[in-house]
């Protein structure tokens, strides 16, 4: 069987959720609701060894009727709608499967219920536990999510029962960014404040004085879906608007006529700050105390994305201090938040409980977005919104497993070496293998660099259906070179692979090449994916847990002195490498390591005198 026609989920995918993909039938998109969509492709789903279901926990019977495209009698799926979904999306589902919506479960409701169903749909109000997916092993075999984030659902645990997790990452966008405008407006204006003072008997003119938006600055961070919406709006309202993404594309910022700009540039210059980053662990608490000090006395902020992206005590601070004149929030750290939270209580915020995407045309779209994944799921059909994306048949898996690996850990490093305001333009991914075109497709290791490249810093999800798409979307152009290997009898399928990012600046300056791009090369050795280069530097470095980089003056008991700064933290060095361009001159170490080294720990590694830099980077 040739390698293109088969797809590959995350590693860890169960054979339960194995998927099969004819290449033909890869890129089918459409638009729909205003916004582009992607649709659903036909494949076979190979077969799932189910778990036995325990007799006394075994599901009713299922109603026997035609819901095969063949028209075959078999039984009708269920389908538990846990959270309010909209008319227009409940009616697909009924074409196809029989609906049970149960709003408002608790828990242990849910527990009792979830193993009667083939599918569970909810918003981001469900928990959606280890527990509730184990309680659902043997019968649920998709989660539909009728948004965007799954931080509600736990992946790992929906992979190791063979259970697919779609969502529905755009339908609601829009909806998002309209909110965050309302919110700004309102916010400047003191809108809440003013109506929860009228209606209780107070005229008070003079206390609610405004700000304009006309002629401000606003920055946006994380210029993805949702932010780039909020500054076309926001120009419109006459606003100065800047933004900074370090992987956002320069032509599309340019395009809307935003400036893409530094974090320190974008806090600093900034009126009013809008936050439209996914919560990641870069972004997490990333406005604390350290940040809110670099902003402009009297600054404004709007969240509509995650509540984890700001220190919640420290942005109480701030407005206690006067530092941040006023906020408005629609996430929080822990949702719904307490009752005497000091932030939602503070008169000087203005807070929506996570209303972002709840419109009534939003919903509706999402419900049908949602709706169609989840029955094309239970078909048999991969839904290009997978989550938990599918994977390649085992023969297939036994060859290329490792390089896949390669190309997506490849991908992973390299987007973690981006740094400043350029954004990624061009990727050049280059294969040396002694193999013809014909007896090895590179789209499915192309998708895997593309996975590693999108998914750590965004909330979009990647699989082989929608790789091309995803990259489109966010601007990424990708294109590929085959070097021919000069020994033609290798057995391996490939010698090498090379990530190179162009144009862009890197936080390292180690991994930018004599031609200026950031390059990675790898290689597998013995089944083991290995880092071979960065930039102009010959390393060897198994990929496995994560890994620090460190340049410096090639000079003797740097090894030792890096050694024991980890020892002493119990940090666990996997392996280490070292690469020089020549004796005595600039050289770079490459060092695995088992655990997260500690702030304090890295800032020690920096201190060595011979150190010129070093960053961490997580796989
Ligand atoms: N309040 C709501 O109801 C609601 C609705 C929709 C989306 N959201 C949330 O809004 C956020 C954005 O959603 P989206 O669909 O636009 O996602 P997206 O993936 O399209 O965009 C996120 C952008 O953030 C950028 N980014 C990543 N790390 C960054 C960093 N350190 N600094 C600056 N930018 C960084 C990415 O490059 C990307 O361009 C997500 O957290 C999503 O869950 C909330
Ligand atoms: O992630 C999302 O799609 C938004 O935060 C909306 O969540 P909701 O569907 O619970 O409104």
């Amino acid at each position: 069987m040739a390698a293109s026609r088969a797809l590959l989920p995350s590693p860890q995918a169960s054979p339960a959720a194995r998927v099969a993909v004819a290449p033909s039938s890869l890129t089918t998109l459409a638009a729909r609701t205003g916004a582009a969509r992607l649709r659903v492709v036909r494949c076979a789903v190979l077969s799932s060894p189910a778990a036995p279901v325990a007799e006394s926990s075994k599901p009713p019977a299922h109603r026997i009727s035609r819901s095969g495209s063949d028209g075959a009698l078999r039984p009708k799926p269920a389908v538990l709608v846990a959270e309010k979904l909209s008319e227009a999306g409940l009616a697909v589902l009924r074409e196809f499967a029989d609906v049970e919506c149960a709003y408002g479960m608790s828990p242990a409701e849910l527990l009792a219920k979830v193993s009667q169903f083939d599918a569970l749909i909810v918003r981001s109000g469900t928990k959606v536990t280890r527990e509730v997916l184990e309680a659902g092993r043997g019968r649920l075999r998709v989660v539909g999510r009728a948004g965007v984030g799954i931080d509600n659902v736990d992946l790992q645990a929906a992979t190791e029962v063979g259970c697919l997790v779609v969502n529905a990452p755009t339908a609601n966008t829009v909806a998002a960014a309209e909110h965050g405008i309302a919110l700004l407006a309102s916010m400047a204006r003191n809108v809440s404040q003013a109506d929860a003072a009228l209606k209780a008997g107070k005229w008070q003119r003079n206390k609610y004085v405004g700000v304009s938006l006309v002629g401000k600055t606003l920055s946006i961070m994380g210029f993805g879906k949702v932010g780039s919406e909020v500054a076309r709006r926001a120009k419109g309202l006459g606003m100065h608007v800047i933004a900074h993404d370090p992987y956002a594309p320069a032509d599309r910022a340019r395009a809307l006529g935003v400036e893409l700009v530094s974090f320190d540039e974008a806090i600093g210059r900034a009126d009013f700050i809008s936050l439209h980053m996914p919560l990641i662990p870069t972004t997490s608490k990333i406005f604390n105390d350290e940040s809110f000090a670099k902003m402009k006395t009297g600054v404004r902020i709007i969240n509509v994305a995650r509540g984890g992206v700001i220190d919640e005590d420290a942005l109480v601070r701030a407005l206690d201090s006067g530092k941040v004149a006023q906020a408005a929030l629609d996430v929080f750290t822990v949702e719904p938040p307490a009752k005497d939270s000091m932030l939602v209580l503070h008169e000087n915020v203005t807070v929506t409980p996570h209303l972002g995407a709840s419109t009534v045309e939003a919903q509706e779209g999402v419900a049908i977005e949602i709706a169609e994944a989840v029955v094309g799921a239970l078909r048999g059909e991969l839904a290009a919104t997978a989550v938990n994306a599918p994977m390649v048949p085992a023969e297939i898996m036994s060859e290329l497993a490792p390089y896949v690996s390669l190309a997506e850990k490849l991908g992973r490093l390299a987007v973690q070496l981006v740094a400043g305001e350029s954004g990624i333009k061009g990727v050049k991914v280059v294969y040396t293998t002694a193999r013809g075109p014909d007896d090895l497709d590179t789209r499915l290791l192309r998708a895997m660099v593309t996975k590693g490249l999108v998914e750590p810093v965004s909330s979009t999800f990647v699989n082989l259906v929608n790789a091309d798409y995803a990259a489109k979307q966010r601007g990424l152009r990708i294109t590929e070179e085959r070097v021919a290997h000069d020994s033609p009898a290798a057995e391996a399928p490939l010698e090498s692979v090379q990530v190179r990012l162009s144009n862009v600046q890197s936080k390292f300056a180690g991994a930018i090449s004599d031609g200026g791009d950031i390059v990675l090369e790898g290689r597998v050795k013995y089944g083991v994916p290995h880092l071979t280069l960065v930039g102009p530097y010959e390393v060897d470095v198994s990929l496995e847990g994560n890994l620090i980089l460190c340049r410096q003056i090639d000079q003797p008991g740097m090894i030792g002195k890096v050694g024991n700064i980890l020892g002493q933290r119990n940090v666990n060095i996997s392996f280490m490498s070292v690469g020089r361009t020549f004796r005595g001159k600039q050289a770079i170490m490459a060092i695995g390591v088992d655990e997260e080294p500690d702030k304090e720990t890295l800032e020690n590694i920096g201190a060595i005198p011979a150190i010129e830099e070093f960053v961490f980077l997580e796989l």
